[in-house]
């Protein structure tokens, strides 16, 4: 059952008020990994449950409890579950999103308020925090739900939702929520299959389905001892110092051709032969994507299947920042007393943090030893999650090629993504489905950085997608 032309004509119609929409979304600074815009996450949670409602979504917000961040006891901001359709002949598809999002300030290197949707006339996208990371492809699914509630038609499938205000600082407390519902009798009883966008294209032409993420372990390290910071006119030369022992320890971590320094990390991966290198040789892709989308030319290699791989199939290791470190303009002549570095490593099968920790541990601490120092060596494992590796020939999948045709009029691209949605396996374990990432977003959206765009056609195009699925869904051969 191909999707309705009057469902096409409704999203191309409406596109202007469902970037309304999506501009009320990225208002709302719902930024998870700062403490003092818990209320923005709640709020933007409360914001999306209503307008869930408002197109017959049947909702219910759960309280996940509370964790500690940096110290501080918060609520967690409650998860939204949502259910519509109940017709037994027909597919029951999971839906996952998430409404938090990065950190943003315009003195990042934002060109615009990061929190205020600025639409480009000229090249056609749509700017700001969350559009592409992942309020475009949430309300991507409730321009989807608005047809079939304004227009009184019956949606191909069942839908079942599961909408998180955590995924950006590691979807505390859901994976205990997705078993419980996983259970017979529970919110996601029933479930055939779960589809989450909220990944990207590789380039900015070719449509991709995902089969695969990568999983990662986050880690802070903390050297301290001074009692206070001190003066480097009184002090350099005379006491350990924190900030001098922390970088020793992060140059050992990576070198600047990507390798993991850390024994046992990288080994732990079997290298790929010529057959597996030959499905990244398929992939329509060049160092150039990676070079436009990263703003500068600084790919590791022109070599594309190197570059896929690196993304894809290999670990990595980040630095990502120095808490407590002097880093403001001037020039102030100070010995930090604690600094904590912050770094993570995206992983692969066959390592989760589980495995890769104990190695990174033991590793600074030895390296830790050989400094000599008097100062203190703190590790802690912020967060993480398993890597994820599914079946793309899967109906699920099949049914999306099918969409991704439809609508784009050409064949998508089989990707792993680089970048980790911890929940996934958390859906395949539980639930035992097939899980398919069918992306919205270009490769040079930006996501986590600045001036994070979603392109219009990605927005209104990508709504077709997601409601094309749905009725490919529904007409293809499997479960039900
Ligand atoms: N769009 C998915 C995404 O961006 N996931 C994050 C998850 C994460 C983990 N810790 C902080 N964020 C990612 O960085 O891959
Ligand atoms: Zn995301
Ligand atoms: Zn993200």
């Amino acid at each position: 059952m191909p999707a309705p032309q009057e469902f096409l004509s409704f999203v191309d119609t409406n596109a202007n008020a469902f970037i309304k929409r999506l501009a009320e979304a990225v208002a709302i600074p719902s930024i998870s990994g700062d403490a003092t815009h818990r209320a923005d996450v709640v709020k933007m949670g409360e914001w999306l449950n209503t307008h869930l409602k408002a197109v017959g979504v049947s909702t219910q917000l759960v309280d996940l409890g509370k964790h500690t961040m940096d110290g501080e006891e918060l609520n967690l901001p409650p998860a939204i579950l949502g259910r519509i359709g109940d017709d037994k002949s027909k597919k029951t598809v999971l839906i996952y999103g998430h409404f938090d999002v990065q950190p943003a300030n315009k003195s990042d290197g934002w060109n615009t308020d990061p929190f205020t949707l600025t639409i480009d006339e000229s090249t056609g996208q749509l700017i700001g925090r969350g559009s592409s990371d992942d309020k475009g492809p949430v309300l991507g699914w409730l321009n989807v739900l608005q047809y079939h509630h304004q227009q009184r038609k019956a949606l191909p499938v069942n839908l079942r939702f599961c909408f998180e205000g955590m995924e950006e600082s590691g979807s505390e407390g859901l994976d205990d929520l997705v078993e419980r519902e996983s259970k017979p009798g529970g919110w996601f009883d029933g479930v055939d299959c779960v589809c989450i966008s909220d990944n990207y294209w590789l380039n900015t032409r070719t449509p991709v389905l995902t089969y695969g993420l990568r999983g990662l372990t986050y880690l802070k390290v903390t050297v301290h001892g001074p009692g206070r910071d001190l003066h480097s006119g009184v002090f350099g030369r005379t006491v350990y110092e924190p900030m001098t022992d922390l970088i020793a320890i992060m140059s050992k971590l990576v070198d600047s051709q990507g390798n993991i320094l850390i024994p046992g990390v990288d080994e732990m991966v079997c290298a790929a032969d010529e057959e597996e290198r030959e499905i990244y040789e398929s992939l329509d892709y060049s160092y150039k994507d990676i070079e436009s989308a990263a703003g500068g030319p600084v790919a590791l290699t022109t070599d594309k299947v190197d570059l896929l791989m690196g993304r894809m199939r290999y670990p990595s290791l980040s630095l990502h920042g120095i808490e407590g470190a002097f880093s403001g303009v001037g020039a102030k002549t100070v010995i930090p007393a604690k600094v904590s570095g912050k770094f993570s490593i995206r992983l692969v099968p066959p390592q989760t943090p589980e495995i890769v920790d104990p190695l990174v541990i033991s590793y600074i601490e030895s390296e830790f030893a050989k400094l000599n120092t008097k100062n203190t060596l703190t590790i802690e494992n912020l967060h993480g999650g398993k890597p994820w590796v599914a079946d793309h020939t899967h109906w699920n999948f099949e049914a999306a090629k099918r969409a991704t045709k439809a609508v784009y009029g050409q064949d998508p691209d089989l990707t792993r993504e680089g970048g980790s949605i911890p929940v996934t396996l958390t859906f395949a374990e539980s639930l035992k489905v097939n899980v398919l990432l069918l992306p919205m977003g270009r490769g040079d959206d930006g996501a986590h950085s600045t001036n994070e765009k979603l392109d219009r056609s990605n927005f209104i195009e990508g709504t077709k997608l997601l409601g094309t699925y749905l009725y490919e869904l529904a007409d293809i051969q499997g479960k039900k």
